[in-house]
């Protein structure tokens, strides 16, 4: 049928419109009528409705890319943390007004509706979170670009606490419905695993290897939109879910073994069943491997079978495509297109590998060397015995190069090869993106600069002009547009709406840091802010608080780097000091310290840390002594949508790694950008935000990199700054004395032990001038209206962190693409 008989229509963008179509959904996709409509019955209905005045975009943006066939970004991610869609999708289609006035004429409440939403935790942290908001990004500025992931039926696990400890429980994200998503079983892939490989002469008399596999199972694409802000465009997300071939074998039914009749699709549901929940700690497990190249060898064969036209001719893929690697999970693509193309199209190694060497970019994430993947060539070999060959392949003519390069230098040779002799033979997947990557980039500047000159150096030695760095962003229509309303209004209000797309216009704020009257009601927003985070705290969690302390916010993974135990210890010296006598309660300055932390299941430290936290929590929230100036809250389940809330109330963003471990971060951003000032070190991306709001609005401590690595190099042995300084030494010993825990000493001896005798992190290092910088914070709190001041500058001046900057940073440096005006405005 051809397009002009397929007239795309757009609903009647009308409140009676809305209505009509919110009814139409109700009944004839519900099956209800309003008297018998559930909360949820009544959310999918207004969620298909309002996905109906996008989806002539997305029609016309698909159809517009299979015409002019532009470059485009394919931005391959294990984890997509997108958060709710509903509020986005009425930001981008501009009917927020219309949906509420609608509503209410039915009698509904909109932020009803917005509860029975379930949030697809699809992503562990801040990696996650800016392939989100990446995507968001590259809609916006209308990039031709489609999102390749998993699409787990659990996601990351909702966070309990029994008696302060974290309990896992599954993420039941799909229980009640997706109307975010469209099935496309017909452009399923099949995907092979196992078995071995064998060799033989072509017709050409060229001797080649081959793949056996032993066993396969199929790919679903689950389609998103990725609607661009107002702009036409409506990019695709595409998550892959994993079946058996075939479901059900009715003849070991018949037989009566009727689990082994389901066994195949049990097993292959299975790869993509479950987020691995680990954040810079992978695990290694097999199926972990079996899902990176589950969804990388989906995501391929989709774009060279579905989304290039048939006769494309393939040696020009680099013109037509890049794949941007986030991270080390989705580098099993390089030879697994170096496959695609030598074994099942027939190319020549050279040919292949000219190829993949233009359209495969990486993007590490990371210092820490534990985070970096290696997989055993066992495990390779097991699962994916011609992946291995080719990497085998790929990796000798490297060091051939290599050896060339530096005769004489089997050292260096040996330390750039990309499989591992030690401790077992295994295949750094860093190494091979970056020897196979046309770039290879660090998420802050710092970042980039150590890889350059420590975790990568030989390579960027090898490769100068590979490196590069861009530096992390978040989505101002999410966390700014969206989740701070009463702040947007103000600065749109100042300067008009372009700064949504524009965010370096954010700047024209900066002269009215000097405005009283712009300060009261910049101040005035806030405390509105917190009002309404101490409404959903009470709701949510049981938890009060009050919205007149200062909201002192540390919201990341629970992780020993990120360095809660530092914040903790500044918890334990206030109410030392307070409970000591040593300061009148009537000096202290009512603070609520807010914690929002997941830790990996198999990391006990962090658990441990999690339970002190709330053992903390717990006697300072109970402590009449404290007349209730000191909280400390720790809502569970900390995910996208309580930072949504959390975000726009906070005072203080706690930003504390120690230096040289935090590839970015992206929390600082959000909080930076929402008028919250910064406590942290010269780590990630604080150093670019600090240089750029200023030093007189930001709370600087601690050792920076090169002084950590001295001190690391010289021995570090955190027992004498216990032994040197008594503050420290009060607040571990109430830890050790069991002051939390009810006398009890053993249950966080294990803290207190790693502190003393290993503190990896430097916690006990860097406490004394962290102390100092927290006093800091209380004398500049006191000057309400400077802090406002700081906090307006902070704002004014946090532009360049929009995601829409990191993505033509991404443009001009790496993809090499264009934005593609849309189809139609
Ligand atoms: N994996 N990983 N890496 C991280 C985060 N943990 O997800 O990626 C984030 C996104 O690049 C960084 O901001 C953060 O510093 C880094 O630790």
């Amino acid at each position: 049928m051809s397009e002009s008989l397929d007239p795309i229509t757009v609903p009647d963008r009308t409140v009676e419109g809305f209505v009509q179509e919110f009814l139409r959904e109700l009944h004839f996709g519900q099956g209800v009528d309003m008297s018998r409509a559930s909360t949820n019955d009544k959310y999918l209905a207004l969620a298909r409705t309002v996905r109906h005045h996008l989806m002539s975009r997305w029609m016309q943006t698909l159809r517009h890319q299979g015409q002019v066939q532009a470059k485009s970004v394919a931005y391959l991610s294990a984890e997509f943390l997108l958060g709710r869609q509903l509020d986005n999708a009425l930001l981008a289609a501009d009917i927020d007004g219309i949906v509420t006035e609608g509503l209410t004429s039915l009698g509904i409440d909109l932020d009803d509706l917005r509860q029975a939403e379930q949030e697809p935790g699809l992503g562990n942290g801040g990696l996650g979170r800016l392939a989100a908001c990446f995507i968001d990004s590259l809609a916006t500025l209308s990039v031709p670009s489609i999102g390749y992931g998993i699409r787990y039926e659990y996601g990351i696990f909702r966070q309990t606490f029994v008696d302060g400890w974290q309990v896992e429980q599954p993420d039941t994200w799909l229980e009640l419905g997706s109307p975010w998503e469209f099935p496309h079983p017909e452009a399923a892939v099949k995907v092979n695993f196992g078995g071995s490989t064998e060799t033989y002469i072509d017709d050409d008399g060229n001797a080649r290897s081959r793949w056996l596999p032993g066993w396969s199972v199929i790919g679903v694409p689950y389609n998103y939109m990725v609607p661009g802000y107002r702009n036409g465009r409506v990019n695709t997300l595409r998550l892959w879910s994993a079946r058996a071939e075939k479901s059900f074998d009715l003849q070991i039914f018949n037989s009566g073994d009727y689990a082994d009749a389901v066994r195949a699709q049990t097993f292959a549901e299975n790869i993509s069943k479950v987020l691995y929940p680990e954040d810079s700690t992978p695990q290694g497990k097999e199926l972990r491997l079996q899902q990176q190249y589950f969804f990388v060898a989906c995501s391929l064969a989709d774009f060279l079978d579905n989304v290039l036209p048939g006769d494309f001719d393939l040696t020009k893929l680099p013109d037509r495509i890049v794949f941007q690697l986030n991270d080390t999970h989705p580098v099993i693509a390089i030879p697994e297109l170096m496959r695609l193309l030598v074994d099942d199209r027939g190319w020549s190694w050279e040919d292949a590998w000219a190829v993949t060497q233009q359209v495969f970019a990486y993007t590490c994430h990371t210092l820490l060397p534990e985070a970096l993947e290696v997989w055993s060539v066992d495990l390779l070999g097991r699962l994916l015995p011609r992946h291995l060959e080719i990497i085998y392949r790929i990796n000798d003519e490297f060091l051939a190069q290599v050896r060339k390069a530096y005769p004489d230098d089997e050292l260096r040779v040996r330390r750039m090869s990309i499989i591992a002799e030690f401790p077992e033979r295994a295949v750094r997947m860093a190494f091979l993106a970056t020897v196979a990557g046309a770039k290879v980039n660090g998420v802050a500047e710092l970042h980039s600069q150590l890889l350059r000159d420590k975790v990568l150096n030989d390579f960027s030695a090898y490769f100068p002009d590979k490196f590069t760095n861009v530096t992390n962003g978040v989505t101002p229509r999410r966390f700014v547009r969206m989740s701070n309303p009463a702040l947007s209004g103000l600065i749109t209000e100042a300067i008009g709406e372009g700064w949504v797309t524009d965010l370096g216009r954010l700047r024209e704020l900066e002269p009215l840091a000097d405005d009283a009257e712009f300060r009261r009601r910049f101040a005035e927003i806030k405390r509105g802010n917190k009002t309404r985070l101490v409404d959903l705290l009470a709701a949510r969690d049981g938890i009060e608080i009050s919205p007149d302390a200062m909201l002192d916010v540390m919201v990341k993974r629970l992780h020993e780097y990120k360095r809660q135990m530092l914040k903790l210890l500044h918890v334990i010296t206030l109410y030392d000091r307070v409970t000591s006598g040593e300061l009148p309660i009537d000096q202290v300055t009512p603070r609520t310290f807010a914690f929002g932390a997941k830790a990996a299941p198999g990391y006990k430290m962090a658990k441990q840390i999690i339970g002190l936290i709330n053992a903390v929590g717990r006697t300072i929230n109970t402590d009449p002594a404290l007349e209730r100036r000191l909280r400390v809250a720790f809502p569970a389940n900390y995910n996208v949508t309580l930072a949504e809330t959390l975000v726009p109330a906070a005072d203080l963003s706690e930003q504390i790694s120690l230096a040289g471990k935090e590839a970015s971060g992206t929390g600082n951003m959000k909080f930076a950008l929402n008028g919250a000032l910064t406590i942290g070190t010269d780590d990630g991306a604080n150093v670019e935000i600090r240089q750029l709001v200023g030093d007189d609005h930001f709370f600087l401590f601690g050792l920076t990199e090169p002084e950590v690595a001295d001190i690391v190099d010289a021995g570090y042995r955190p027992s004498t700054y216990y032994a040197a300084n008594p503050t420290l030494r009060r607040a571990l010993d109430h830890i050790a004395h069991g002051t939390f825990s009810g006398g009890d000493q053993r249950v966080f001896e294990p803290v207190v032990s790693n502190l003393l005798h290993e503190d990896r992190f430097l916690v006990l290092a860097d406490f004394q001038s962290y102390i100092d910088a927290q006093d800091r914070v209380e004398k500049a709190y006191a000057d309400q209206d400077g802090w406002t001041r700081s906090a307006v500058l902070n704002v004014a001046r946090s532009g360049f962190f929009s995601s829409d900057r990191s993505i033509k940073d991404y443009l001009d440096r790496i993809w090499h693409a264009e934005p593609v005006a849309p189809p139609f405005v």
